[in-house]
């Protein structure tokens, strides 16, 4: 697990964008395509928005770039919360993705049943290869999860691949998400938080105990490969190890 610490949000953005197109283009070169999981939220639209820059669009070969969720709100597609939304506004549309190189949780099923077709999806998508994405974009959240591995749920004791509905008792509300397991078999890991409001959930996820109940995004680490946290100097602020 590396750290990659910048002053700014801005850096940090701009470097994760270098390492996402070093990886496309890596993985396209090995295997012919580039496969990735979106984190969704408000951290990485700016990123999504950067890659489809022109300081960017034209460093990958977006027709094999295939694209997946690392989880999903229960919502319609067409919602102003949906991750698939926000990537496609911000990602899909202004890069003129295919459709067929994306793979969106179908949330007209019922959030079990939603699961389970996203995971036979996946699964069927990578066929006899090894089942694993090259990247796995993450966020963080101030209460330490990441993707939908929210904390006291059943899907934090998964351990094999796989994705899962969670009922969040507090937000009254389903997600769908990618399991630890299915992330740690990613070849890359990368997590991007900024902003001060994630200083005290980096500090107990990369320094306290260990705690996973409490500290969900304790659960990750690339069984296969590299993970990389990307954060801003505000997020860092709580590292004790750095002072
Ligand atoms: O669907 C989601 O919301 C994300 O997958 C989630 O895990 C997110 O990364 C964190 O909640 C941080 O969200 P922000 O980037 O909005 O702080």
């Amino acid at each position: 697990m590396n750290l990659n610490i910048f002053n700014t949000a801005d850096e940090v953005l701009m470097a994760l964008a270098d390492y996402f197109v070093k990886i496309a283009d890596a993985s396209i070169s090995a295997r012919g395509k580039f496969t990735v999981a979106l984190s969704g939220g408000s951290s990485p639209k700016k990123l999504y928005e950067l890659l489809a820059s022109t300081s960017y669009a034209d460093q990958v070969d977006w027709t094999k770039v295939y694209f997946f969720f690392g989880d999903e709100r229960n919502v319609p597609q067409t919602h102003k919360d949906s991750n698939y939304l926000m990537a496609k506004t911000a990602l899909f549309d202004p890069l003129l993705i295919s459709p067929a190189n994306i793979f969106a949780v179908d949330t007209t099923f019922e959030p079990a049943d939603a699961a389970a077709r996203y995971w036979d999806m996946i699964a069927t998508f990578f066929d006899e290869d090894e089942l694993s994405f090259d990247l796995v974009l993450l966020g963080l959240g101030d209460n330490s999860h990441t993707a939908s591995l929210f904390p006291h749920t059943p899907v934090l004791h998964d351990t094999t691949p796989g994705v899962k509905e969670v009922w969040l008792e507090d937000q009254q509300v389903w997600r769908i998400t990618l399991n630890a397991p299915l992330i740690n078999d990613a070849r890359y890991i990368a997590f991007l938080v900024y902003g001060e409001g994630k200083a005290i959930a980096v500090h107990h996820v990369l320094e306290d105990d260990e705690d996973i109940e409490e500290y969900p995004a304790q659960l990750i680490d690339s069984i296969v490969g590299e993970t990389e946290w990307f954060l801003d100097e505000p997020a860092a602020a709580n590292l004790q190890e750095l002072e």
